[in-house]
């Protein structure tokens, strides 16, 4: 099996605006090994999400993949996802890759139960499911997730915490089983001591599922804590990529050991923290739009 679960080759993400394109991802080669946690960091409007969308083929518009491929190795076979059709990608979705996006507990739907939202989303992708296997599947889940699942089954999302939706979320992300989880910044507006308890559960996913995971997020510590590996993206570039020892320890390029600079230390001198002013966006990432 390649080692590799994802291979990104010669990415270039635009969005196509009226007066000017911009470049949010530049020519960039990315993979992600089998079985890790691999954090993607870097500031706002760097191009994580934009690159990471790329794998779900879910570029929002005016955004298009102007170049490059995007390749999954799963247990079974190597899927050319940016090949993909409406039909292809449709079946892919959740079943191979599934996303937990930012506050993606606020996406629940209201007025519908716990339960009937994963059932929906359940026979939506595999329609021969029966209603007790997606009973016994979504207990299974709400149990990885530590939610008790007799309560949270027939809940309302507004009778949950907000920790306790991101897990039903996270729980709904593992409900098809898939081979690899994105989670676009999973714990923004949560405590950190909710933040910390998620994390922890994540990486028993990790471990005990084998489920690779993909995140994008601007807490260094978490990085350092639970991430194997690390990208780090500026200006739409991939600048760096390694271990998380080695970049966070051995970094080579200045923006990195920026970046590790203007995280807050609990421990260190506050007079010791950096913070950098400049605008770190080259906006030579807009190009006149050509007739
Ligand atoms: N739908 C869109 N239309 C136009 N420009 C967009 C769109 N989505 C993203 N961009 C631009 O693309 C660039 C990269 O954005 P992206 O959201 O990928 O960055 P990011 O690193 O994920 O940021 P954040 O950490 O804030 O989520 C930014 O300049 C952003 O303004």
């Amino acid at each position: 099996m390649n080692e590799n679960i994802i291979e990104m080759r010669n990415i270039t993400i635009e969005y196509f605006m009226k007066k000017y394109t911009l470049c949010a991802v530049d020519n960039v080669d990315f993979d992600i090994k089998r079985g890790t946690i691999t954090a993607l960091v870097g500031e706002s409007g760097s191009g994580k999400t934009t690159l990471a969308n790329a794998i779900l083929q879910n570029i929002s518009s005016p955004g298009k993949l102007s170049n490059g491929s995007v390749t999954m190795h799963t247990k079974d076979e190597s899927i050319r996802i940016d090949e993909l059709d409406y039909h292809g990608i449709k079946d892919f979705r959740w079943s191979k890759v599934s996303m937990v996006f930012q506050a993606s507990q606020n996406t629940l739907n209201p007025v519908m139960t716990i339960f009937d939202q994963f059932y929906e989303t359940a026979i939506e992708h595999q329609p021969h499911l029966s209603k007790s296997d997606v009973e016994k599947r979504t207990i299974e889940v709400l149990k990885y997730v530590k939610l008790d699942y007799e309560r949270v089954l027939n809940s309302y999302p507004h009778e949950l915490s907000g920790g306790m939706k991101q897990r039903v979320m996270i729980a709904f992300s593992l409900l098809l089983e898939p081979e690899l989880i994105i989670l676009d910044e999973p714990t923004t507006a949560l405590d950190v001591i909710t933040q910390d308890y998620i994390f922890k559960i994540l990486r028993r996913i990790n471990k005990e599922l084998g489920i690779t995971m993909l995140l994008m997020t601007h807490d260094i510590a978490i990085v350092a804590k639970y991430a194997n590996y690390v990208g780090v993206m500026y200006n739409g570039k991939l600048v760096e990529y390694g271990t998380t020892f080695d970049v966070f320890k051995k970094s080579q390029h200045a923006y990195t050991r920026r970046l590790i600079e203007s995280t807050p230390s609990l421990i260190g001198d506050v007079k010791d923290f950096k913070i950098y002013d400049e605008l770190p966006i080259d906006l030579s990432r807009l190009k006149p739009k050509t007739k």
